[in-house]
């Protein structure tokens, strides 16, 4: 799959509320030209495929952020059936192994519109400490880049990290492969539950294709406002004349 150098936008706002209609209140004050909007578990499992159609029919691409890790031919169908959504962007655990990747990528390929597949490495909540206490030893690093390489080779369209692996995997991952990066946090602002974060330019400049970004935006007093700023710190200073 080939990508622009600079996709276009680049930011994806993950909607983590409770209700459909903070969420719809949020997504009237943003605009598709701007954003990509991320639906997670919380909101699809409240409100379902209904909600996801109504972002779809407000001209907005949908990344269905899922994270499926189950055998091959449940995580296959669960990955046709977001497809059949019409969605832009699915994905899966990794660490659900080869042969889960394979077969969903060998389905996704055969339907008309398949949305870009991608893989979740290490989750940005994690540090190397936390990767110890569930029988994962070594750095965040060293495991992301283990199941990239998986991934890729399982053709994957891309993969979730985090921005502080985001130069090692597009070193050896190449340009083509996606890196979606959440764990993003504009200077100043708190970084939560997140472990691995970087801020939006530095994401970039690391190599990062595009930037989850939930709380920053959504709580913000003006959310497209903050996005605009996103976007100018993206842009770099003016050029003097
Ligand atoms: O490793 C991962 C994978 C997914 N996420 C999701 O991204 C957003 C981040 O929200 P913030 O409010 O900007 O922290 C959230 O929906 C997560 O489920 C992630 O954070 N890390």
């Amino acid at each position: 799959m080939s990508q622009s150098l600079t996709p276009s936008p680049r930011i994806i706002v993950a909607l983590d509320f409770a209700a459909q209609s903070p969420a719809l209140a949020l997504v009237e004050r943003l605009d598709p030209a701007r954003c990509r909007l991320k639906v997670g578990k919380e909101l699809f499992t409240r409100l379902g495929p209904a909600f996801v159609e109504a972002l779809q029919r407000r001209g907005f691409e949908v990344f269905l952020d899922l994270k499926f890790h189950d055998i091959p031919n449940t995580v296959a169908a669960a990955c046709e059936a977001a497809a059949d959504l019409g969605v832009w962007m699915v994905n899966v655990h990794i660490a659900g192994g080869s042969r889960m990747l394979t077969e969903t990528r060998e389905r996704l390929s055969r339907m008309a519109r398949p949305p870009l597949l991608i893989g979740v490495t290490v989750l940005t909540s994690l540090d190397e400490t936390d990767l110890a206490a569930i029988g994962c030893p070594g750095t965040p690093r060293e495991r992301v880049l283990a199941l990239a390489r998986l991934g890729q080779a399982a053709g994957l369209d891309g993969i979730v990290c985090s921005p502080l692996e985001a130069a090692l995997a597009r070193a050896a991952l190449g340009r083509e492969f996606l890196l979606v990066t959440p764990g993003v946090r504009p200077a100043g602002v708190s970084v939560g539950d997140q472990k691995r974060v970087m801020t939006p330019a530095e994401a970039v400049a690391a190599g990062a294709d595009y930037l989850v970004i939930g709380r920053p935006i959504t709580q913000a007093a003006d959310p497209l406002a903050t996005i605009v700023e996103i976007e100018r710190e993206l842009a770099g200073p003016p050029a003097i004349p």
